[in-house]
């Protein structure tokens, strides 16, 4: 399988490290950027081919992974319509990860092109383990579903959806999802030295407890809450730090931040799709 990223950053960097090791004979990463500096690393990190072009890595793709801002989304798709147009059917899948960016939109910048998946990974795709909410459109092929899953597989999870308007949920809640954890993570970095401890120490014990206790919600039958309760003795110095976060309306706030991040994935496609 031939696999041509268009935009070799952050997103694309995180897919394509999860995936070199564990591409299959034949198969190919190919990446397009106008940033040579960022061609240079992923060709030296990964050994993957590169042009700083789309539609020369893009030309001959089983693939076409569109891993751009949302913003430059439609550039892109207009550098690649006369290539999808030139051969009659030849239909590439089209993977695109841009938050907000709708199919219906996409397709419509791509001459009403019907095989594309859209998707939202997230950045622990650098080290296999990342999670993908999916959904195809209706002119994806069994095969090419099969192709996309594979390709997403490889750093983790998937999870298909049937509604597409569901993916602006999945982003709020994975695909934004480890900068909430590492914003955590920083808070707890900087109490720790806040009460004494080095930075050294306040990261071993912070990063140690988010990998033990969200390795423990997975292994366990239990409710989350019941293993919140355990560690929650009354009176005790949980229950003290517990009441002060209610007392802050630390829940809602994270709820409501959540929600803004789905209403922003949704008024982006109602910006970007209105501007065709
Ligand atoms: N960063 C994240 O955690 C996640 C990002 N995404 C989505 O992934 C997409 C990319 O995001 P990031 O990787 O964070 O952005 P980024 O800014 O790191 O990467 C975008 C890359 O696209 C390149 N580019 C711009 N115009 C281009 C063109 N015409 N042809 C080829 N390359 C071009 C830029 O030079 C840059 O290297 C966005 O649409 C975002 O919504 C999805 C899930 C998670
Ligand atoms: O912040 C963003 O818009 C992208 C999508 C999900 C994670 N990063």
């Amino acid at each position: 399988m031939k696999i041509a990223f268009i935009g070799g950053g952050n997103m694309a960097s995180a897919l394509i490290a999860g995936l070199a090791n564990k591409l299959t004979a034949g198969a190919h990463i190919h990446v397009a950027d106008p940033s040579a500096e960022a061609l240079a690393r992923l060709q030296q990190q990964f050994g993957v081919t590169t042009a700083e072009q789309a539609d020369a890595v893009a030309a001959a793709a089983d693939v076409i992974v569109l891993a751009v801002k949302p913003q430059a989304m439609r550039a892109v798709a207009a550098q690649l319509l006369p290539l999808l147009q030139a051969v009659p059917g030849r239909q590439p899948l089209i993977v695109s990860i841009a938050a907000g960016i709708r199919g219906a939109d996409l397709s419509r910048w791509l001459g009403g092109y019907g095989a594309i998946v859209r998707c939202m990974p997230n950045t622990p795709a650098l080290i296999g383990m990342g999670i993908t909410g999916m959904v195809a459109t209706a002119g994806v092929s069994a095969a090419q579903k099969q192709a996309a899953d594979h390709i997403l597989r490889a750093v983790g999870p998937t999870v298909w959806l049937d509604d597409e308007a569901q993916i602006d949920a999945v982003t709020a809640v994975s695909g934004s999802g480890p900068a909430y954890v590492f914003y955590f993570i920083e808070a707890m970095q900087q109490a720790a030295q806040e009460m004494g401890l080095s930075a050294e120490q306040g990261k071993q014990l912070a990063m140690a407890t988010f990998t033990g206790a969200a390795q423990l919600a997975q292994q366990s039958d239990e409710p989350v809450t019941l293993l919140r309760e355990r560690v929650t003795s009354k009176g005790g110095t949980t229950y003290a730090a517990l009441t002060s976060m209610e007392a802050s309306g630390v829940k809602p706030a994270i709820i409501q931040a959540m929600k803004a991040a789905a209403a922003r994935g949704k008024e982006m496609g109602d910006e970007l799709g209105a501007a065709s």
